[in-house]
């Protein structure tokens, strides 16, 4: 069957469908991992946008039950250069189309997704339309010209979880599976704020010994803090922080009492809570090959990216200053703050799958627990 990716600014990719048919839109991001899109299509901070995987071949991996990092997918389409519907892998249950077709997301394949990036990376990431019921270039367009823009979208409000839970389940081992971890091994007590929460940041944060307590975007300070927890996580999600008016009023609210750690989303709000400012970048970095300086260390790691926008750290000059720099374009990675233990991160430390290199600032965020609490 017959489809069509239209971008906003008239240009036109002719293709084939796979999965959901219909019609769909979207942000039109690219992303630069060769594996793992599965994690892509589970990330729920990729609501309200389409992904299109660089890596030529998609789909010959299957699906399995355990690579999920959220019970939802979330992106609004899914493009490929080829899909493999002949998948093979130990652990898979179905094709990558089957679960497309389950889960209602359109996709095209077959499109030169090489001229696409181009694209995108020229002109700057944009909304789009993908249809395999209208052909019709001009009606295309002119659909996706109507798609509000990233830019000044809440999305996490509507993606986080309803009412607080446990989490107890860790890192993934060959042998055990996920593990439960016994309570006893869980020293720290942290609230994490779930603006779109991925699994394995709870899963890195049991690991490295927190007993998570996983909150609504819009819970109250008071009652975070009337839970005594040695900690505050702000995790990553979709669209812009900057109208999440409340949310940062709220996180304010930790600032000085509690050790703050905060990963993507959660980074550039608590930018905007220390009284700073975020940018829209032209297209973003997403991807699990890019480079990043820990500035205290000169430690290169390869990291997992998946942002669009940017924290200005000369906005917090006076408050916090660089702590990781993207080796690759020079965005802001993560910022310390100058006095307190608050520190954040742009990238995925928790990055499944792809580099482990990051995941000792799990360790950095209970040491700091651990000094503050002495
Ligand atoms: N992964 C994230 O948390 C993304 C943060 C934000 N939605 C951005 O695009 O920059």
């Amino acid at each position: 069957m017959k489809a069509v990716l239209a971008l906003a600014d008239g240009r036109i990719f002719k293709g084939k469908a796979f999965g959901a048919t219909g019609e769909t839109s979207g942000e039109v991001v690219f992303n630069t991992a060769m594996s793992g899109y599965q994690e892509v299509l589970t990330d729920p901070s990729y609501k309200g946008q389409m992904v299109t995987m660089t890596y030529t071949q998609i789909g010959n991996t299957g699906i399995n039950p355990e690579d999920i990092e959220s019970n939802q997918l979330y992106l609004s389409g899914f493009i490929v250069r080829e899909y493999l519907d002949c998948y093979s892998n130990y652990r898979a249950t179905m094709s990558l189309d089957a679960y497309l077709k389950e889960n209602g997301v359109v996709g095209i394949q077959g499109i030169d997704t090489r001229a696409l990036t181009r694209h995108l990376r020229d002109k700057g990431a944009q909304n789009g339309i993908i249809s395999t019921i209208d052909f019709d270039p001009e009606s295309l367009v002119k659909k996706a010209r109507a798609i509000p823009s990233m830019s000044g979208l809440d999305l996490a409000t509507g993606v986080t979880c309803s009412a607080p839970y446990h989490w107890t389940q860790g890192l993934w081992d060959l042998q055990t599976g996920y593990p439960n971890v016994d309570k006893r091994d869980l020293k720290y007590k942290v609230v994490a704020y779930d603006f779109g929460i991925k699994l394995n940041i709870l899963r890195c944060l049991v690991s490295a010994g927190c007993d998570v307590t996983v909150v609504p975007a819009t819970f109250p300070a008071e009652s975070a803090l009337a839970m005594n927890p040695d900690g505050i996580f702000l995790s990553n999600g979709p669209g812009d922080p900057e109208p999440m008016k409340e949310v940062i009023e709220n996180i304010k609210k930790f600032v000085g009492k509690k050790p703050i750690f905060g990963i993507c989303l959660g980074h550039q709000l608590l930018g905007l809570a220390l009284g700073g400012r975020t940018i829209k970048l032209k297209f973003g970095n997403h991807g699990s090959n890019l480079p990043v300086m820990d500035i205290a260390t000169k430690k290169v790691e390869i990291t997992a990216q998946n942002h669009g926008f940017s924290v200005d750290i000369l906005s917090l000059s006076n408050v916090a200053g660089l702590a990781h720099e993207n080796l690759n374009d020079q965005t802001v990675e993560g910022m310390a703050h100058k006095t307190l233990p608050i520190f954040s991160v742009q990238h995925h430390p928790e990055a499944s799958p792809g580099p482990h290199d990051s995941h000792y600032l799990f360790n950095r965020f209970v040491e700091m627990m651990e000094k503050h609490k002495a």
